[in-house]
């Protein structure tokens, strides 16, 4: 398995080498060069299999000759080891056709663990005996940060820098990564939103000075492992609601366009995906762009679903490319950075909304789904959830008999005050989280200018031998 720039100015590079280096030499993201694709007989024979087992099924054409299967499973079960429930990624019915897809019974208690944790030990085994050190950039809108950390605290060869905005994220989730005490970890808080966050980490991966003295990867979806990890969740789950043999919908909280890009990607390698609800908040470029063609950033609105406040989305430029006939999207990427806006041809829309539909919920509209989740069905959801269960609940045009599964993204006690005020319920913290409370926090407090951070960076990581 080859995988290609979207910009095609860079080289194709194997399995290894798209994972290590995260975002392509030309801005870039990576794809692999054809979608793999699994017969209705082999869907049909995931049934039953352990998430482990799908992993193997589902990732193994992904990484090729780069990892025997055992290996690739023994990762797995390292990875999914961790997860506090049996299921890795349970369902949970809410009434005739909504589901929740419960991802968030990872160690930091949102759906990024699923990838990250599996990220973090590919990166270690690729690493392993080569002598090299990897420098990990990374931004946050509140979940990829601690998860990422969480990942790679305390590995050999690895240093990261997480980038999160400053007062943005929620105290559980800056605490989940300001509070890990591991040498090779370094908390950035910018003056800024995340989308300057994000630009900063592309920015120091094209300054050829910067990049070329430390070895820079990414763990943000740019990077395509996370997405091939997530593509897994989308099988495991159809398949326990009866694919190949009936379709199944997916409505999903949507903010780097990664999540609801690997439900594209299973659809491509053969799921029968009836539909992809892209749910978003207030920051609604994703809505504007599938709904009227319109893809021009708006400035960040703070909102109770911080980890969605993002109005660049990264992965839509792998959608568009994969539309497109796989023609490369440099052209049309460096309008959208110089102006900031972009309309999307009518190719692109048309073929768009052959899988995807999307809602624009606001924050009366995520309340209401937690209420209703937790009064119809016990269940308290986080905010980030209750955007994509609003989103399903208004979704037109789909057979009652198809299930409707929301992904279920963030464990709710990370927000605790959204989730009290709808429902009149605090959620508590599990246990496996610990004195989260009471711990140190440590960051730095640095402007949003490359400058700064490249400083910060060169101080702390270490330069290509
Ligand atoms: C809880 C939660 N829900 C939804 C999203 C949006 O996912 P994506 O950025 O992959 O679209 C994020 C951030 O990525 C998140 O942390
Ligand atoms: N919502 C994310 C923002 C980054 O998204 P990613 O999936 O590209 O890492 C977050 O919570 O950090």
């Amino acid at each position: 398995m080859r995988y290609i720039s979207t910009r095609g100015r860079a080289p194709a590079l194997d399995f290894r080498g798209a994972t290590l280096a995260g975002l392509a030499s030309d801005g870039g993201l990576y794809l692999p060069d054809a979608w793999p694709t699994l017969s209705q007989d082999e869907i049909a024979g995931l049934g039953g299999l352990s998430y482990v087992d799908t992993a193997v099924a589902v990732m193994a054409p992904f990484v090729g000759d780069a990892l025997t299967r055992e290996e690739l499973r023994d990762l797995c079960e390292h990875a999914y080891g961790r997860f506090a429930h049996d299921a890795v990624t349970p369902l949970v019915q809410l009434d005739h056709q909504h589901w929740l897809l419960e991802l968030f019974h990872g160690p930091t208690l949102a759906f990024k663990d699923v990838a990250l944790q599996l990220l973090g030990l590919l990166f270690e085994k690729f690493l392993h005996g080569s002598g090299d050190h990897l420098t990990i950039i990374g931004a946050t809108s509140g979940d990829t940060g601690s998860a990422a950390i969480d990942a790679v605290a305390g590995r050999e060869g690895i240093h990261i820098f997480m980038l999160h905005p400053a007062g943005r994220v929620s105290d559980v989730q800056r605490r989940q990564m300001t509070t890990v005490r591991a040498p090779n970890v370094h908390n950035i808080a910018i003056e800024g939103d995340f989308d300057q966050a994000q630009a900063l980490v592309k920015a120091m991966f094209a300054d050829s000075d910067f990049a070329g003295r430390f070895r820079l990867s990414a763990v943000n979806s740019i990077n395509w492992a996370r997405l091939m990890a997530q593509v897994v969740y989308y099988f495991h789950a159809a398949v326990r609601l009866g694919a190949p043999h009936r379709p199944v919908a997916f409505s999903v909280p949507t903010g780097n366009f990664g999540d609801v890009f690997a439900g594209y990607v299973a659809s491509r390698m053969g799921l029968p995906v009836e539909r992809l609800i892209v749910a978003t908040n207030v920051n609604d470029i994703l809505h504007r762009a599938l709904s009227e063609g319109d893809y021009s950033q708006g400035s960040v609105v703070p909102t109770a679903t911080p980890s969605m406040d993002i109005q660049v989305s990264s992965n839509f430029e792998r959608l568009l490319f994969d539309l497109g006939g796989r023609t490369s999207l440099a052209d049309q990427m460096a309008g959208f950075e110089a102006t900031r806006a972009m309309r999307l041809t009518n190719s692109q829309r048309e073929g768009a909304a052959r899988l995807f539909s999307s809602a624009r919920i606001d924050a009366d509209g995520m309340a209401r789904a937690m209420a209703w989740a937790c009064e119809r069905a016990g269940q308290l959801i986080d905010p980030h959830s209750a955007i994509g269960l609003a989103a399903a609940r208004e979704a037109a045009g789909i057979d009652p008999a198809t299930p409707i599964v929301t992904l279920a993204t963030a464990h709710p006690a990370k927000f605790p005050d959204a989730v009290e005020r709808a429902t009149g319920q605090r959620p508590r913290l599990p246990s496996r989280i610990g004195n989260l409370f009471d711990r140190e926090e440590s960051y730095a407090t640095l402007p949003a200018e490359i400058g700064a951070i490249e400083a910060f960076v060169a101080e702390r990581a270490t330069p290509r031998g």
